[in-house]
Formats: C-alpha cells, structure tokens, sequence
C-alpha cells in the first residue's frame, strides 16, 4: 500500500467546523445578497444543493457530444474517463460518520471548498471581440450571442456603450443590444464606463450594466482617461442612476495582479478599489488580470485582501492567460470559495491598452476542467465548442482554447460543421 492508499482519518482533516462544512456546501451557504437585485449565483442548483454532499459525487454529465472526453483508459483496475474525476473517488459521498475509507479524505485535502455550481460569465463578445483590428460584422456577433446562450450560457457579456474614438471595434454597441436584449432567460450586461454610456445602453435594451475601474493609476488613465478617483465619481452616477431603475449593475476592477506600467499592485489597493465599488452598489466585483501575469502565489493573497472587505458570493474571478495561468488560478480560487468565473469563448480577447496581454481564459478550458471536477454549469460543452468554431471560422484563425482543439483533433463530430 502506498503512503497515498493509506487510511486518512476525520482527525487528519484540515480543520473545518462541521458548521462551516455544511454552510460552504448547502443552499444556505451560497446565497446571494439580500439587495441585490435578485442577482444570486447559486439558484441554479436548486435540486444540488439541497443534498449534503461534497462536489466531488458523481454528478451526471451532459455532453452533447456522446464520444466526447468519454474515452476510457483501462489501467488496472481503475477504469478512468478522460479529466474526469476517478470513479473510485466520484463514489465517495462525505458522511461525517464515514471515518474509514482514505479517499473521502484525500479529495477532502484537495478539493476542499470547491463549489458545486459555477456561474460562467460569457465575455467572449464584449472583451474577446474589442481589441480585434478588423471589425467584425454586427451580424457575427449577434449570431455569436444566440450560438453561446444556445450553449447554455446564462450571462453574456454583449457589448460596450463606450466611445467609438476609444473602441471602433464596438460602435456597434446599439445594433447588437438592440438584436439580443430580449433573449429569453439570459443576461446580458454590457460595459459603460460613464451616465452617457449608461443612458445609451438603457434606450437600446440593456437590463444590466458593468463599470470598470482599475487597482493602477496609470491603467485607469490610459483605459479610461481618468484617475481612479474621478471613476469611482463617475461610476456612482452610474450606480445611482441605475438603482433607479433597478438596474443591476456589475464592477470590475482591472490590472489586480499587475499593471503593464507599474509593474504588481498591492492586494491592500485592489481591495480598496473593489469595496468601494460594492459600497456604491455594484452586486458583484469581477477582479481583472487584465494582462494576466498572476500566479496561484499572488491570487492567494489578492483574495484573502479582497474577501475581507466584501462576501466571497460577491466576487468573480477574471483571468487572462498571458502565461498561461488562468486554471491554476481559477482552480485556487474555487478552493478558497470563488463561484463565478469570466471567461471568454475559443480564449478571445486583450485590452486595447494593455499591450502584449494575451486573450481571457477560454470558456471551454473552465468548462472542461469544471466538469471533469464534478462542478455544475449548464453549459453544453459540444454546443460551446461549435460557438467557437464559428467565429474562429470568422476570424480565420485557430482556437485559442486547448479542449476545443484537441476536441476537434481526437474526435469526428458528427454534426453539421458548415455555417
Ligand atoms: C471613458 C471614455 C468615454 C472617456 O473618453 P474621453 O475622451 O476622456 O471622454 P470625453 O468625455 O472627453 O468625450 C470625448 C468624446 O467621447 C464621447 N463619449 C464619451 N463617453 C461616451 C460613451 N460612453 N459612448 C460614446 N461616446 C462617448 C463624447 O461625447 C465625446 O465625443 P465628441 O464630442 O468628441 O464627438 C473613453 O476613455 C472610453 O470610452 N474608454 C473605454 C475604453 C475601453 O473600453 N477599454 C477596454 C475596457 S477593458 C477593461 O477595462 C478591463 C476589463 C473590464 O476587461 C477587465 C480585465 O480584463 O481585467
């Protein structure tokens, strides 16, 4: 017996009151704030998260595509699917009666705190689509948003209401908004970085919004064209023109691991900028590795500043993959209790004023990596590789995302690829 088959008894666990395990992993321990607008992240799971179980049980999976990671791989006695959990694990159901078998305590070890569901925010046509040179039809990017939201997708980052000088890419805003807004069951919030932008995207059909600050002074001055302290003014226009209409309203704070000019930002400023944002409204905070330089070693610190001033249920995770650390990062921020991640479909994106940033971490990887740890979505990994598919066909050029290349390489879909 290896060291690693050995018994790990319920007195070896890392110490986690019964309490604050039942909190983590039941209905009540994911609940959305009291006023915010009904936006709560774990409603989804009604029916999962009613049951006192750990993430890893063995959840039923639905991929479109049947062959899909459901290759199997003899090895001993271990019959083991593709990035999926071992099923000698998936079988494992934590009781707190269960003292003997060591492998509820092993994936205890690891996976502790993982969430069972994680609410995806689609930004594949706002962030992937912005910093691309050539403009992108309106109609490509409408046919985009219905292909993601077919996917199950149920946030989608549509568009900015953002100066066309600044971000030609998005003129467009209107049109898009104006095709996609009555989308049935999705939401679709879009960035407006001031009242002008806020009042544009109400009239073409916005339901929801998003403000973006930056943790760097020199970001926000070349983003925005404004100190950190002149958008925080700005944005409470927005927010509280925007409670007036009891519209929900998103913040961001970008460049949380690293600003291309000032090189790593101080945890203590990232949480300042986020409190501040959360003060005056904002439901959720995404916090932006806008040219994606953080590893595990700096979110780990960034979160622990951060969640001490707002909820964890308040809080989202967006990573860029410059080096190539978007699911370590995200991995470590659902072990410390993160349940909403930003992602960008086929990995598009990059900041116009972030130079040398690469795109965000591609919806398929997160997917992909979720599902095989037994985490919920409701997104239709087949379906989501097809979206990518479409517009990497657009843009004529490869997927940025590892599983929908290797999707593509490993396996004949049988559906129809022509669009
Ligand atoms: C903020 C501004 C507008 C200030 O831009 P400015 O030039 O300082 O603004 P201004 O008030 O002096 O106005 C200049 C012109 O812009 C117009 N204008 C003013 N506001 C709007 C508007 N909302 N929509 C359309 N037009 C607008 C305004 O009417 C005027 O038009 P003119 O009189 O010259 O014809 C500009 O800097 C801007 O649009 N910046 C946006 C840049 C952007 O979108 N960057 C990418 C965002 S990505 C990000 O931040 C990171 C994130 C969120 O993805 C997270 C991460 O990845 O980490």
């Amino acid at each position: 017996m290896s060291s690693l088959e050995q018994p790990l008894g319920l007195d070896k666990l890392p110490s986690m009151s019964t309490i604050d395990r039942t909190q983590r992993f039941s209905s009540g321990g994911c609940h959305p704030r009291v006023d915010n607008m009904g936006m709560g992240n774990c409603n989804e799971d009604d029916e999962e998260s009613t049951t006192e179980t750990f993430p890893w049980k063995k959840l039923p999976r639905d991929l479109s595509r049947d062959d899909f990671s459901q290759k199997t791989l003899t090895n001993g006695r271990n019959k083991m699917e593709f990035g999926m959990i071992d099923d000698s694990f998936s079988d494992c159901h934590y009781s707190p009666k269960c003292n003997t078998k060591c492998l509820q305590g092993l994936a205890y070890k690891f996976l502790n705190g993982i969430p069972r569901f994680v609410k995806i925010v689609e930004v594949g046509p706002r962030d992937g689509l912005q910093n691309e040179k050539n403009t992108v039809p309106t109609a490509v990017k409408i046919e985009l948003i219905h292909r993601l939201a077919s996917s199950g997708l149920s946030v989608i980052e549509a568009t900015s209401f953002v100066s066309p000088k600044w971000v030609p890419q998005l003129a467009d805003a209107k049109d898009v908004m104006q095709a996609v807004h009555k989308l049935e069951g999705i939401r679709l919030p879009v960035l407006t970085p001031n009242l002008k932008g806020f009042e544009a995207a109400i009239a073409a059909g916005a339901r929801e919004v998003a403000v973006f600050a930056s943790a760097s002074e020199s970001f926000s001055k070349s983003n925005i064209n404004c100190s950190i302290e002149e958008s925080l003014a700005r944005y409470r226009a927005v927010t509280h023109a925007a409670k007036e209409l009891s519209i929900p309203v998103r913040g961001y704070v970008s460049c949380v691991a690293g600003c291309p000019v000032e090189g790593p930002i101080p945890p203590s400023k990232v949480a300042y900028v986020a409190k501040e944002l959360y003060d005056m409204g904002c439901f959720e905070i995404s916090l932006g590795d806008t040219i994606g330089v953080g590893t595990p070693g700096t979110v780990v610190p960034l979160l622990l500043a951060v969640m001490a001033v707002i909820p964890i249920e308040a809080l989202a995770v967006h990573f860029h993959d410059t080096y190539g650390q978007s699911l370590p990062n995200i991995l470590v921020s659902l072990q410390m209790g993160i349940s909403t991640v930003d992602s960008s479909v086929a990995g598009l994106g990059g900041c116009p004023y972030a130079k040398g940033a690469s795109g965000n971490v591609a919806t398929e990887d997160v997917v992909y990596m979720l599902n095989g740890l037994g985490v919920k979505t409701n997104v239709d990994l087949g379906k989501l590789i097809l979206a990518g598919d479409f517009i990497n066909n657009h843009l004529g050029r490869p997927s940025s995302s590892k599983t929908a290349i290797a999707s593509n390489q490993l396996t004949i879909h049988p559906s129809n690829k022509s669009y």
